[in-house]
């Protein structure tokens, strides 16, 4: 299973870094495969979880298989939803927020726009917490889904703001007719 998760991380970091080094690659960086300090910390807690709870408690066989089902539905919906929301944006698409209007920035609302307004994030969000399913981490479970969803929220917050400030009332109104993507945001 561990090597499936690997996999996964794998996949995920190399299409980001891909995604940048094609649609925006003067922002090109180590920073565009997205691993920061806190997340290679967190991940490797998971594999601590991982590593002591197969140690302690053994395989369980049937548990195992249908976490490693349902996490691997988790983590394929997270990147399609992810980079959907990625190749709708194309150039308009950043890692970062950004705080000034570049001549090619558009509001954009089509696509799965239309459904969820940060479907990057909302992709995201369920790709994280499937990678812990998978690995059937209780722990981790839990805390991914209450730190990213933390971390969604002031990033959102903030994101929102930067966009208000460019589109005014459009984005108001968009706001106000689309879901975030992330539960109680
Ligand atoms: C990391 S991307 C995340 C995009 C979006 N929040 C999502 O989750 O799909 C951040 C950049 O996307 C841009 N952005 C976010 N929503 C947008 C929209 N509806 N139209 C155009 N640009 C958008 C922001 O200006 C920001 O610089």
């Amino acid at each position: 299973m561990y090597f499936a998760f690997l996999i996964t991380l794998l996949t995920f970091h190399l299409s980001e870094w891909l995604f940048i080094y094609v649609y925006c690659r003067k922002e090109l960086s180590w920073s565009s495969t997205l691993l920061s300090l806190p997340y290679v910390g967190a991940m490797l807690f998971a594999t601590m979880e991982y590593v002591l709870r197969i140690y302690f408690l053994g395989k369980q066989t049937k548990m195992e298989k249908y976490c490693r089902l349902v996490g691997t539905v988790l983590v394929i919906l997270g990147e399609v939803i992810r980079k959907w929301g990625m190749f709708t944006l194309g150039s308009c698409f950043s890692h970062r927020i950004r705080t000034q209007k570049e001549t090619h920035h558009r509001l954009v609302t089509k696509g799965i726009y239309r459904w969820i307004r940060h479907p990057a994030y909302c992709g995201w969000f369920v790709w994280c917490i499937g990678t812990q399913v998978m690995l059937c981490n209780p722990i981790s479970c839990l805390l991914f889904t209450f730190l990213s969803w933390k971390f969604f929220q002031n990033r959102i917050a903030l994101e929102e703001s930067t966009l208000i400030g460019f589109y005014g009332c459009s984005y108001k109104e968009y706001q106000n007719k689309v879901w975030s993507g992330i539960p109680f945001l």
